[in-house]
This record gives C-alpha cells, structure tokens and sequence, in this order.
C-alpha cells in the first residue's frame, strides 16, 4: 500500500482553516481553528496521527524514526516542519519570541506584569505587538528608518503612525469568525514549538499590561540591539539608561527606575525594560531532516523545492515556512513566510506527489501566478499585490499614490505603463480591479491619470 508521510504536526492537535471568502482570484481570507487530532482522524479517516517529533530522516532508507524509536517507512514524504523564532539572543529569559500558543501565552504571563517592553523587529509579530499591547510603555527597535519595512513603504508607515496615538476601537462584541484562544493543549510539553499562530491570533488575548498608563509608544529607528544585559551586568558597567517619559520622548534625564533587563542599542542608548520580545523573522525548522542526508538548502536556509515542491532528496517534498521557494517565480510572485502561501504550497504539494505517483503531469497552481495577501495592521485593512514594495525592480519603476488622512493609503507600482504591484491599505475597494490589472498587464499608458483619481470608478472603467 503507498503511503505518504506528512512530517511536521503537532503533537496533540493540528490547525484546519476554514476559506470564509474567497476575497480575489489570487486572494482568500479564512480563519483557523486548533482542532485535536482525534477529531481530525474521525473527519478524514484515511489520516494517522503519530504523537511524536520526527528524530531522524534517512532519505536512503525511506525511513523516518521519531523520538520514542518507532521506524515509519514512506515512500513519498512532504516535510511541513515550519519554522522558528530568529531570536536576537538565545536562552535569556528576557527575551521572547512568539510562534505558537504556548510562547504567546509565556509572553502574556510576562506582559501582565510589565511596566515596559522592548519590541525589536520590524514585520509582521511587531507591527500586531506594538498597537495591541497596552497600559505599559513600549519601546520599539527597528533597524529601518520606517515602520513595517517587510510591508510596506515610508508613505505607508506615516499614514499608520497616528493610530498608535488614537484611541484604539473597542473589540467586537459578537466575533463572526473563529479566533485563537490558549487553551492548554496545542504545544509540545518539551518546550518546542507548536504550529504557528496566525491570523487573529491576539483577538482571543488579554494583551495588557498591569499598569494603569495610556499606551505610550517610543520607536527606536535606524538601531539594532548589540547587547542583552542582565541588571547585575547593567549595574556593574556604571552607566545610565536612557529615560522614556510618558509621551514617548526622550528626556535629557536618566531613567531612574531599576530593570531586570537592559538592551544596548546601536545607536549607544541603554533601555530598561522588563521583557524584550525579539519579533526579527524566522529560521526554517529543516533540523533533524537534513543532517545525513543531501539536501539543497536555499539562501534563508529552507529545503529549497522545484515547481513541483520536491526537494533535491528522491520523494521528498517540502512545503510552508520550512521550504524555500527554488523556481524562476512568475513576475508577480515572491515567497513569504505566511499561512495563506503555506496552505497553497500544502495543497499544491498534495496534488504534485499524487501527479507523481500516476505518472501525471501538473501544471504550476495559478496562485502562485501573484503574490497576494489580506491583513490588519493598527486597525486597517491591508492588501499586498505583486511587487507591493518594487521587489527586484531596482529603479526602473514608478510610484502612483493615493491618500487620504485617517482613511485610505493606496500605493500602486507601474513599470513600462503595466502594473506590477500595489498596496491598499483601508477600505480601498480596489483589490479586484488591480488583480486584473497585474495579472493581464494592460498597457495603462493612456489611463495613468485616471488610475487612482477617486471621482473615475475604474471597476466600471476597466470592465
Ligand atoms: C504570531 C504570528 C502571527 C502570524 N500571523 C499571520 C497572519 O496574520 N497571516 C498570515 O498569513 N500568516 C501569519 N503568520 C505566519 C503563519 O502562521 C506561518 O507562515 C504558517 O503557520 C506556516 O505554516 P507551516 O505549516 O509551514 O508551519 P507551522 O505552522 O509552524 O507548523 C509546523 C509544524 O511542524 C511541527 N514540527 C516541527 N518540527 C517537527 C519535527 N521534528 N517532528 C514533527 N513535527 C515537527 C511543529 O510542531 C508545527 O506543528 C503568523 C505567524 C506568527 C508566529
Ligand atoms: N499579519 C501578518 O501577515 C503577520 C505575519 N507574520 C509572519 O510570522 C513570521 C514571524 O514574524 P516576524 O518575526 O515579525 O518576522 P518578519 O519576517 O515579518 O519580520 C522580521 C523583522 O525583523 C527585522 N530583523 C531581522 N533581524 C533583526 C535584528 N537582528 N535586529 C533588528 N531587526 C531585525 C527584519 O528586518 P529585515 O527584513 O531588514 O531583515 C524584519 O523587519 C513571519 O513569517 C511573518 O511573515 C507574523 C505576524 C503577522
């Protein structure tokens, strides 16, 4: 009988995501749900779930071995063992980094008691952080001289910048969609990692902090941390920390209190804190896969797969953070370590070793035809397309903007009059008509005016 393995689950339960709308073509919004894997098994009874870690691969052999010894032999594999935190210092237990729902719910604990955190990183974990957190002070780390460089411009920080100074909006009373709660039961009990989080995963969270203080906000730009220092290391050095007061600014004066942790920026300032939570990217979880065997690792360090998500060992495919995306991309198109692209590469995957198996020949999925993404960032809606940022366009490339204060930031990248990307940030209304528009590359020469002038319906326009 063939059997196919699928290394990378959790121990005690496993995530489905139930599509709620497909939102474009290339564009689907769902929400997600820890299930146990018993549910699981009885829904689709030809899965098995084995509770333990994969210890060792030995692609020779088709042989996979997990932790308690047993030997499970596959003839076709599709690693899925996802990523992990890149923190900036390990084994301090000042420093955190959120992935599953057990290091969420460390962090919480930790956030309950603080006066302060330190939020290093600049992408999506920092930007959900740093608006969500509140009643402590924050100070925010970010190397760049904007905002949310893995999203989006300076444009786009700016208009984002003022909600960590607005009110923030009630939570909803009555939750339509299913969020992620931290109920025990979703992690290892050895301390790795579970599944990720993923979208909405704060919703379903206390993310405040014990202290009766308005959010307070101070970012950092242009630093990094050069080191972690615990407070009888601080002390020993005979400096002083820099002070943050409670509109976010730096005074001249050194801060007085005394912080169970310190980081030392780049930039020469020393803050206190009482937690540092390092959301700085991942590492793909290609341990214990690779060592003994013969994998091509890409540039980030995934098992770099072909248009077919097989890796360069015979039968074994990759897909999810773990992977690195090794074919010539369509135009549009670039890897990101997301749900939505790890679900696609999952599916696509099964479909690929299926193909396999009979001998049949597949075609590339189309949604690997345009990047596309739908997030929430400080409250607003955010949709990626393409080239959001003029990945790989080096100069050659204009910027078409649109903006109104406290409502919409439209950002839309042209090259030789065709689209190529854009970011809609908002309730823009425009996603459908600017997919079609990149995936079709119509020469827009004539219409470029028109293109983001609010008074055109370019949905009509373009129909
Ligand atoms: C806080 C947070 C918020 C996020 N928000 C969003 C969002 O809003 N939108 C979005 O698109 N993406 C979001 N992401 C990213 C998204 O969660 C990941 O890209 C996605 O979950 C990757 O899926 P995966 O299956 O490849 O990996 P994972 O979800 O990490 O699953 C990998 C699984 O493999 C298991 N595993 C690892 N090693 C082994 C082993 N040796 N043996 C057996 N099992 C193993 C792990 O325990 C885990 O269960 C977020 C991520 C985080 C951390
Ligand atoms: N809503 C969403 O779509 C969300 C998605 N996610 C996903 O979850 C995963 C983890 O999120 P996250 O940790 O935020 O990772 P991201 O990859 O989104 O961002 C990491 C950020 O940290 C910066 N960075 C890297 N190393 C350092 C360092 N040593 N010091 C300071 N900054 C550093 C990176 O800068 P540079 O790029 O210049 O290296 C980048 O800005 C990612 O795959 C992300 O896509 C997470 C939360 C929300």
């Amino acid at each position: 009988m063939a059997t196919a393995s699928l290394a990378g689950s959790c121990k005690r339960g496993g995530k489905v995501s139930y599509p709620v709308s497909q939102v474009l073509r290339t564009l689907e919004e769902f929400d997600v749900e820890e299930q146990t894997s018993g549910a699981l098994q009885s829904q689709y009874p030809n899965i098995k779930v084995v509770h333990s870690a994969v210890k060792e691969l030995k692609a020779d052999e088709q042989t996979l071995i997990t932790e308690d010894g047993t030997q499970y032999r596959y003839e076709q594999l599709c690693v899925c063992a996802g990523a992990r935190p890149r923190l900036i210092v390990e084994g301090n237990p000042y420093v955190l980094g959120i992935r599953d729902t057990d290091s969420a719910r460390t962090f919480q604990q930790h956030l309950a008691r603080a006066r302060r955190v330190l939020v290093v990183g600049n992408g999506g974990i920092a930007l959900e952080l740093v608006y969500e957190m509140e009643s402590c002070e924050v100070v925010w780390a970010i190397k760049d001289k904007s905002i949310g460089n893995a999203y989006f411009d300076a444009g786009a920080a700016e208009f984002l910048i003022p909600q960590l100074k607005a009110e923030k909006p009630p939570p909803p009373l009555t939750c339509k969609r299913m969020k992620y709660t931290t109920d025990r039961g979703a992690g290892w009990e050895d301390g790795r990692l579970g599944s990720a989080l993923g979208p909405d995963w704060h919703e379903g969270m206390n993310l405040r902090a014990a202290h009766e203080i308005s959010r307070c906000v101070h970012i950092e730009a242009e630093c990094e941390v050069r080191r972690v220092l615990l407070h009888q290391e601080f002390m020993a050095l005979n400096v002083s920390a820099s002070f943050v007061h409670e509109e976010g600014k730096d005074s001249a004066t050194s801060d007085p209190v005394e912080w169970p942790v310190y980081a030392e920026l780049t930039s020469g300032k020393i803050f206190g804190c009482d937690l540092i939570v390092s959301a700085t990217g991942v590492f793909p979880n290609v341990e214990p896969f690779v060592s003994g065997n013969n994998f091509t690792l890409g540039e980030d360090g995934g098992l770099k797969v072909d248009d077919h998500m097989r890796t360069s060992v015979r039968d074994v495919y990759a897909a999810g953070d773990v992977c690195t995306a090794g074919w010539t991309p369509s135009p549009h198109w670039q890897q990101m370590r997301l749900w939505t692209q790890a679900r696609q590469m999952g599916w696509y995957a099964a479909k690929c070793m299926a193909a396999d198996r009979l001998g049949e020949t597949i075609e590339m999925d189309f949604c690997f035809e345009l990047f596309a993404h739908v997030t929430k960032f400080f409250n607003y809606k955010v949709i990626l397309l393409g080239k959001y940022n003029a990945q790989g366009l080096g100069t050659d490339h204009e910027l078409l903007l649109r903006c109104t204060k406290g409502r919409e930031y439209v950002k839309v990248v042209m090259q030789g009059g065709r689209m190529m990307g854009a970011v809609l940030l908002g309730e823009t209304d425009l996603e459908e008509t600017f997919e079609n528009l990149i995936l079709n590359q119509m020469d827009l020469s004539s219409f470029r005016e028109d293109l983001l002038d609010p008074n055109v319906d370019i949905e009509d326009y373009f129909d």
